[in-house]
């Protein structure tokens, strides 16, 4: 299946129009795209008699607010999870969240590396798609970790560090790097066409018929209570296809 994808002011906008006249709140897409996440991580490393460890890498925006999601439903889904979360906002949607995942103990950890060393599965919620190279404090060193990392690693809606349209950068701490798994959220950025990981999935089970031809998005046919969908790899075949007009923002 050969999805569309939207570019980064695209996807800002179109998360504004579902915030509007959408009539959904920005804790509502939250929640559907961390448990989009959660659900991935359950797909490509299932529990078995053991728990698995998972460190959940946050960013200061969204992307981290999706991660801190993730948590809580990785602790219900069986996981043991793990939050590190080095910027922490004071609006009250990240803090809540936070909350959350303290009442049910999941631990916070505050040396990266280390943490590293202690997990099975690492989910890189720290960028999406409003980041803006040059890396600064204190996430040069973090992404350096994680792009060194042989744990596998499922990024949110973009593998941290890309240029959301250009993809790997050709310098700096993720050079070279491409996370195992990618969860698009919405649609697939332009980003993708670059990503030689192993799976790739679609989740955001919010997008409503008009707001897909509005935008030129396409929604992937979801399966049951299933809040991913799964996309070969090589579907992006290296090209954009059919961007609506709007998609091209
Ligand atoms: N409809 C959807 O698809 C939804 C997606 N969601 C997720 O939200 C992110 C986008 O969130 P946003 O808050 O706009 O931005 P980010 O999290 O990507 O990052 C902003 C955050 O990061 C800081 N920052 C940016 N560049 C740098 C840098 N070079 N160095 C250090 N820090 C940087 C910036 O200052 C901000 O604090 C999307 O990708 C999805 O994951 C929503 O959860 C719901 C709907
Ligand atoms: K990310």
């Amino acid at each position: 299946m050969a999805l569309r994808t939207i570019t980064a002011k695209a996807a800002a906008e179109l998360d504004k129009e579902l915030m509007s006249t959408g009539a959904f709140s920005i804790d509502q897409l939250m929640e559907l795209a961390g448990l989009a996440v959660a659900q991935t991580v359950y797909k490509v490393h299932p529990p078995q008699s053991n728990k698995p460890r998972v460190l959940i890498a946050c960013g200061p925006g969204n992307n981290g607010g999706d991660g801190l999601v993730c948590a809580r439903h990785l602790h219900h889904f069986h996981y043991r999870p793990s939050i590190f979360y080095p910027k922490q906002p004071k609006n009250p949607l990240y803090q809540h969240l936070l909350q959350q995942c303290r009442d049910l103990g999941i631990p916070e950890v505050t040396d990266f590396n280390q943490a590293l060393l202690q997990t099975d599965h690492i989910v890189d919620a720290i960028f999406g798609f409003s980041f803006q190279a040059p890396i600064r404090d204190p996430f040069p060193s973090v992404l350096e970790a994680l792009a060194a990392t042989t744990v596998p690693v499922t990024s949110v809606d973009a593998p941290s560090g890309w240029d959301i349209t250009n993809g790997p950068p050709d310098e700096g701490p993720v050079k070279g790097w491409h996370p195992d798994y990618l969860v698009s959220l919405t649609a697939p950025k332009p980003l993708v066409k670059f990503f030689k990981g192993k799976r790739h999935f679609v989740g955001g089970r919010f997008v409503s018929p008009g707001v897909a031809e509005r935008w030129g998005v396409d929604v992937p046919k979801y399966e049951g209570v299933d809040q991913v969908v799964e996309v070969p790899v090589e579907s992006m075949g290296g090209e954009r296809v059919g961007e609506g007009e709007k998609g091209k923002m």
